[in-house]
């Protein structure tokens, strides 16, 4: 469904992602790991179009979509939560969600069913979302983003400072966006984590693919993460 080959994308003369391949069906979830700097929100940002790419192409079921704006790559429904959340502060949670309208695809993402996959979001829903916590807020942001309908969700660092135990109650409702046939990209520092909730693993490295594939190994995946000199 989604395709990367070859792509890089830089910030002016920095170069933050190189030649980066990887592919998502319909359905399957891949997670990017790798550390602070390593380019895994430049390669989603790239992805959903907010970054152009200088390299390689983004191909979408079955379309080359690089040259696309982000809107355009959106309404085929490429949605990114970013990292950081960006909800309205001073809007309610029910108002936030609503916005989310304008934008929607068909499909089974209502804001009946976002209350029914995240019931606390629901119950927050008159709150200001600037007043939620810090859990609260991510499942906002990713119901939010669910509303659109997205073909592929790109998640940027749901874990971001919340607690271990609000981090797993996020990712347990993963599964049941995946049954739609919906697939998911995410970003994710921590490495037990997102072996836990993918199919498969992408390790970046000062914004090169340093390892990638199922069921890979915790002391590989430790070098490729860290690079051979952290752990000689
Ligand atoms: N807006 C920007 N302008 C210039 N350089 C940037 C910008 N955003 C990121 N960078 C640089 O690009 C490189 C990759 O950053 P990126 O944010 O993609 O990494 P990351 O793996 O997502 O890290 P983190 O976990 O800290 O978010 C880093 O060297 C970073 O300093």
């Amino acid at each position: 469904m989604l395709e990367i080959s070859g792509l890089s994308a830089a910030y002016g003369q920095l170069t933050a992602i190189r030649d980066i391949s990887l592919t998502v069906e319909s359905g399957g979830i891949l997670a990017v790991i790798g550390a602070n700097g390593a380019g895994k929100s430049t390669l989603l940002k790239t992805i959903a179009g907010q970054l152009k790419a200088t390299t390689g192409s983004i191909r979408f079921d079955g379309a080359d979509v690089t040259a696309l704006s982000t809107h355009e790559r959106a309404r085929r429904g490429i949605v990114l939560v970013p990292e950081g959340r960006r909800l309205f502060g001073s809007l309610t949670v029910h108002e936030n969600l609503q916005i989310a309208l304008s934008a929607k695809r068909s499909g089974v993402w209502s804001l009946e069913s976002v209350y029914e996959l995240f019931p606390l979001v629901a119950e927050r829903r008159r709150r200001r979302a600037g007043d939620l916590s810090g859990g609260e807020q991510q499942a906002t942001a990713i119901a939010r983003a669910l509303i659109a309908n997205p073909a592929v969700l790109l998640l940027d660092e749901v874990s971001l400072g919340l607690a271990p135990a609000i981090v797993g109650q996020l990712y347990d409702r993963l599964p049941l966006i995946l049954e739609q046939g919906t697939a998911i990209l995410l970003v994710e520092q921590d490495v037990a984590q997102a072996r836990r909730v993918s199919d498969e693993v992408h390790c970046l490295l000062q914004g090169r693919t340093s390892l990638a594939g199922k069921d890979l190994d915790l002391a590989d995946i430790s070098r490729a993460y860290f690079g051979a000199e952290a752990t000689a």
